[in-house]
């Protein structure tokens, strides 16, 4: 599990205000107030057993029957215990509740934010929020807040009765709660930061595992396991000092705490064995007093455990809320709509940055694709090709200049509507893990067997689908390891084409392909251009040669537009580009 923390949040940490959780326990009130009070009806019934002892003491002091006191008492034993599981499970099973019900809300806004937001966070320490900080608030909500409550009342009864029944004693052990409750306020902070360290360092761990299991292959290819292991154990042996730090703090003001209730012991011991011999207390008393020196002792290690805890969880609930609080995507109503036909696209002096301290990637985009027919966008690495199709889709939002799509401001679209107009392939198009149909219907659940069939065919598939030992039915395994390079951008392009796009945006891989694969990718790009939009963005000239129109990209701009004779005419970057990949200039 991954506890991966940001940067300044060790110590003592941000946390949520307490307000913050207790909107999580709102709904679940009237629930929480029935457990809450079965709670004390239990620590009633345990606090009575002082009482009853006494009775039993001075019992057999008078010679009465002592029989049905010791019923009574064995019932009371019994019956206040099992109301107080009850309560305690009721209690628990709302904890499960409320962190459901924070991960449905967390889960709903995770696939509601802007792609902005998500490529800024970390995959890691996204997933850490949703399944690590959930887990920790139900902690916090059943052995921190829950029992604390019990604890309390159990705490205040303790008190009450001891008052009662002897005020110079009770005079004594308020004096070691004094003392008690010094001493963890002081040791408290130390405990947190420990605490707060320990879990950074756990994210720490989590963090450099993550980061060598995604270059698995690549770990082993180079042969740096043992390496890679050692950096993990590092890790690992840093989350253990934390952990033992956490350890001699929380022993500390264990001991301490231990120590104080032995002098509190030895203290009333002392001093109420003397009220009982001057005769100011009874022997039966002094007993019933003990007990509840017992009784008092338990909540206050409960209490201490328990702001421990809330502690914890408040940092916890602080990252939740950081991505609960995140704006989620303004999709507008959508429309929907049947048409099919292929749309053209403007781009007019677009200017963009990723972030206001980012270097601008588009200076003045201008280019025009019109409805149907291949268009390629070529250019060196890094000129903003994949960029265009991130503003397209509004992925990110263009600072200035206005792009359109079928002669409508893409701002003017309902999201929705926008996207479902695209297929898109990613550069690296990721295959999910599933199998192959699940794949290929992943974007059009509704599609028929025949447009199944036909997207198979268009993009050359249907040999892998028979090659396949259960066909479309094959797990294609965790991302698509079981696809070649090529059939993997295939099925993406497939998975596109189910959508029946207006227009294509394709982003072609920079891996290298085969010639076999490449002639492939050549011929269902022509076909699909022959029925809709296509914009490619090329790494490789050879692919869109017979483009209809070619716009190559430098810096941030566009430099020239033309078909490939044109070009290579015409345009010095071209012409370079093209005698780089061996094509004749
Ligand atoms: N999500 C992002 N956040 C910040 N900067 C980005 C992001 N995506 C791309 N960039 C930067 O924007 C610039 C243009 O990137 P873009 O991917 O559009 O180039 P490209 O022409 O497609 O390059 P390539 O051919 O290598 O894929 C690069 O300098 C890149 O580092």
């Amino acid at each position: 599990m991954s506890q991966e923390r940001p940067e300044g949040t060790v110590d003592p940490g941000p946390k949520a205000p307490l307000r913050d959780l207790f909107a999580y326990l709102r709904p679940h009130r009237t629930i929480l107030v029935v457990g809450g009070l079965l709670s004390v009806l239990g620590s009633g019934a345990a606090l009575a057993i002082p009482q009853v002892a006494e009775y039993i003491v001075n019992a057999f002091g008078s010679g009465e029957p002592v029989g049905g006191l010791l019923i009574g008492l064995t019932v009371a034993v019994i019956v206040g215990a099992a109301i107080m599981a009850f309560g305690g499970y009721i209690m628990e099973r709302t904890g499960e509740g409320i962190v459901y019900d924070a991960r449905r809300k967390l889960v709903d806004r995770m696939f509601r934010l802007k792609v902005a937001d998500v490529d800024r966070l970390k995959p890691g320490d996204l997933l850490s929020r949703v399944t690590g900080d959930t887990t920790l608030l139900r902690t916090v909500l059943t052995n921190g807040l829950i029992e604390s409550i019990g604890a309390f009342f159990m705490l205040i009864g303790a008190i009450v009765l001891m008052a009662l029944k002897d005020g110079v004693l009770f005079l004594v052990t308020l004096l070691v709660l004094v003392v008690v409750g010094g001493m963890v306020a002081t040791l408290m902070p130390r405990i947190q930061k420990a605490q707060f360290k320990a879990q950074e360092a756990v994210g720490d761990m989590g963090a450099v595992l993550d980061r060598a299991l995604q270059a698995y292959r690549t770990v082993k290819a180079s042969g740096v396991e043992e390496r890679e292991i050692a950096i993990v154990g590092d890790a690992a042996e840093r989350a253990r000092k934390r952990g033992v730090q956490v350890a001699v703090w929380g022993s500390l003001a264990g001991v301490s705490t231990w120590v104080a209730f032995q002098i509190a012991f030895v203290a009333v011991f002392a001093i109420g064995g003397a009220r009982v011999a001057s005769g100011a207390l009874e022997v039966a008393e002094l007993i019933a007093f003990f007990l509840y020196l017992f009784f008092l002792v338990m909540p206050i290690g409960q209490l201490v455990q328990g702001a421990i805890l809330v502690q914890n969880g408040l940092a916890a609930l602080q990252r939740m809320k950081e991505v609960e609080d995140l704006p989620a995507e303004e999709t507008g109503v959508a429309v929907g709509t049947a048409s099919h036909e292929p749309v053209g696209l403007t781009f007019r002096d677009v200017h963009f940055r990723y972030g206001d301290d980012r270097p601008t990637v588009h200076n003045g985009v201008s280019f025009e694709v019109p409805p149907g027919g291949l268009t390629a966008l070529v250019g060196p690495s890094g000129a903003g090709k994949s960029t265009v199709f991130a503003l397209l889709e509004r992925f990110y939002e263009h600072q200035e200049g206005t792009i359109t799509v079928g002669g409508r401001d893409i701002r003017d679209w309902p999201l929705n509507d926008l996207r479902a107009s695209f297929g898109y392939v990613e550069q690296d198009a990721p295959v999910l893990a599933g199998t192959l149909r699940e794949n290929l219907l992943f974007a059009a659940n509704g599609a028929s067997e025949e447009e199944l069939t036909r997207a198979i065919r268009r993009t050359r598939l249907d040999d892998l689908v028979s090659r396949l030992p259960d066909g479309l039915e094959t797990a294609v395994g965790h991302r698509g390891v079981l696809l070649s390079g090529g059939e993997r951008q295939r099925v993406a392009i497939a998975r596109a084409l189910l959508r029946k796009p207006r227009l294509l945006l394709l982003d072609e891989a920079t891996s290298q392909l085969d010639a076999v694969n490449e002639l492939r990718l050549r011929e269902v790009i022509a076909e699909v251009a022959a029925e809709t939009t296509v914009l490619v963005i090329a790494h490789r000239l050879s692919t869109v040669t017979n483009a209809d129109r070619i716009v190559v990209m430098e810096g941030g701009t566009v430099r020239a537009v033309g078909t490939h004779d044109e070009l290579v005419g015409e345009d010095d970057l071209y012409r370079e580009l093209a005698a780089t990949q061996f094509l004749t200039a």
